[in-house]
């Protein structure tokens, strides 16, 4: 199981910063959505050079233009690039293509997919390479949380690896490890805490 860390609504020096507390627990850094749209994929380039040895993901969550927006993202070095489920399947298959060609990861980011059943068929018959159960900031503010979307997810997917995201922290990880997710995704629980390597290693930990 890898933990992936969300670097979302941080700067380029902060961010570089909070890096540094919590490589030791960290597999994956996640340039984040926010992150993306505020410095770009100058942000992925940085954060490889500066981690050669982490794998790096880029949230751009593409909607349209999926070659070229995964393939800019894979050549300021990407390992893996997001793509909506809810964007039309020839973006995902294009993000699929593009990440193929340069030998990288597709992740499918499934926020707002109510028929995760019906998606999971549609993208396990393209291919790619992980299903990320998703529950978004703004509802995970009414309470929302990805315990129920991940097992239904666990029971549908049959070849791509699976990720989850969406307010998971030291207080909740143990359901969510339960279920042996591939990639666990934080953001804010690392990020917003008072000792961000504290609850680093306590996730960590907590997965293992
Ligand atoms: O993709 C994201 C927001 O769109 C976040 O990076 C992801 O949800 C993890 O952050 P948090 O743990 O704060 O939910």
């Amino acid at each position: 199981m890898k933990l992936q860390l969300a670097l979302d609504e941080m700067k380029m020096d902060a961010a570089l910063e909070m890096m540094e507390k919590v490589k030791d627990y960290v597999d994956i850094i996640e340039i984040g959505t926010p992150f993306c749209l505020d410095a770009g994929n100058n942000a992925v380039e940085t954060f490889k050079k500066a981690y050669p040895d982490k794998e790096i993901l880029a949230d751009c969550k593409i909607m349209d233009g999926g070659y070229l927006e995964a393939e800019n993202a894979i050549k300021a070095g990407a390992d893996y690039v997001t793509v909506c489920a809810a964007a039309d399947v020839l973006t995902v298959k294009g993000a699929f293509r593009a990440t193929q060609d340069y030998g990288k990861k597709l992740v499918v980011d499934m926020i707002t997919i109510e028929d995760i059943p019906g998606k999971v068929a549609e993208l396990e018959e393209i291919g790619v390479d992980v299903l990320a159960v998703h529950t978004g900031a703004d509802a995970q503010a009414v309470g929302r949380e990805p315990i129920q979307d991940l097992k239904v997810m666990t029971g549908s997917a049959k070849k791509a690896k699976i990720a989850v995201a969406g307010g998971i922290s030291s207080k909740t990880i143990d359901k969510y490890a339960a279920l042996k997710p591939e990639i666990i995704i934080v953001g804010s629980a690392i990020g917003n805490a008072e000792d961000p390597a504290a609850e680093a290693k306590a996730i960590k930990e907590a997965m293992m």
